[in-house]
């Protein structure tokens, strides 16, 4: 709602109309909040970085290397020689940053990770074999941490990822703008048009996908499987591809690990469908579950 707010409803109507007023300046109120407390916490990070000795190390964490990128801390420092480029973040740079992150980083994969246990749940011969891959490489050690070699190894499931985000991915659709007028699906464009491209109607494309309505995480482990290209889409393409598409397929497949050594995860109702509400993401706005101990 706060984005649409402020891309559909002109500012007249922001500004004079009550309605939309006291919604926009709620919005307004609680990202004030959000940027104090989000400085509070990069000013904090900065004096704890300042008053640790160079050669002692640092937390590992995002902050802390956005912090510290082209600072004498940053294993690249010096290596590329444009000043523009080259520059420490200022502070409000930090926390666009860290906030695009929290905004994009957080239900797409939270919601991610609801429709995977979704579709386990009704695919009982996808779920053992994806037991058998997780006890075959933690040997049944349901707390040792996982390394990255572990990713690297966990195949099916990342393959699980791919397969559940084919075919029900959390993204629905992202946006062009035309630069200038060009032709599309044999129509003519004017510049400035904005195109939406539909993730859903491109993963479930027989033109590009066998049995796209077949929920099938093999497809992925076939020896040298590639997508035709643009037609695997979750998290865009060009230059305005998700940044975090890679700590995303990480925090999932940790996130599969983490839950599924340990736990048996299984719906309450197998029959009940799978409750969603669309809008810049599909959520998923119910999903019960049960929670056992695995022996
Ligand atoms: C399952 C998880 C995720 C999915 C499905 C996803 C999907 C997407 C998609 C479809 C876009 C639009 C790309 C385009 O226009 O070509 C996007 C953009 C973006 N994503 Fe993600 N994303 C995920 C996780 C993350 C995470 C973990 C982060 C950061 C921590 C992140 C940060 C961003 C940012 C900053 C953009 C805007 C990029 C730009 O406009 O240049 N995303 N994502």
């Amino acid at each position: 709602m706060g984005l649409l707010i402020f891309q559909f409803v002109p500012p007249f109507l922001r500004h004079y109309f009550p309605y939309f007023k006291n919604k926009s300046d709620d919005i307004l109120r609680n990202i004030e909040f959000i940027n104090q407390r989000m400085d509070a916490i990069i000013k904090r990070r900065r004096e704890e970085i300042e008053n640790t000795p160079l050669d002692k190390p640092l937390s590992n964490d995002l902050l802390t290397s956005i912090i510290t990128a082209n600072t004498p801390r940053d294993i690249n420092y010096n290596k590329i020689d444009d000043k523009e480029v080259t520059r420490p973040m200022t502070d409000s740079e930090i926390r666009v940053i860290i906030f695009d992150g929290i905004i994009a980083g957080t239900d797409t994969t939270a919601n991610t990770i609801s429709f995977i246990v979704y579709y386990l749940a009704h695919h009982p011969d996808v779920k053992r074999k994806m037991l058998n891959e997780i006890d075959r490489i933690f040997q049944g050690d349901k707390t040792r941490p996982i390394t990255e070699n572990d990713i690297h190894n966990l195949k099916y499931c990342e393959a699980i990822v791919k397969e559940v985000s084919r075919i029900f991915s959390v993204a629905n659709s992202f946006s062009r703008c035309l630069e200038k007028p060009d032709e599309i699906a044999g129509y003519q464009w004017p510049a400035d048009t904005i195109i939406r491209i539909n993730i859903d109607a491109i993963h479930n494309n027989e033109e590009y996908w066998d049995e796209p309505d077949k929920f099938n995480p093999d497809r992925w482990m076939v020896e040298g499987f590639e997508p035709k290209k643009n037609s695997f889409i979750m998290f865009g393409g060009g230059l305005r591809v998700c940044p975090g598409r890679k700590l995303a397929m990480i925090e999932l497949v940790c996130l599969m690990v983490l839950l599924f050594r340990k736990y048996d995860i299984d719906l309450i109702d197998k029959k009940a469908p799978l409750k969603t509400e669309s809008s810049i993401i599909t959520a998923c706005t119910e999903l019960l579950v049960e929670i056992k101990l695995r022996n």
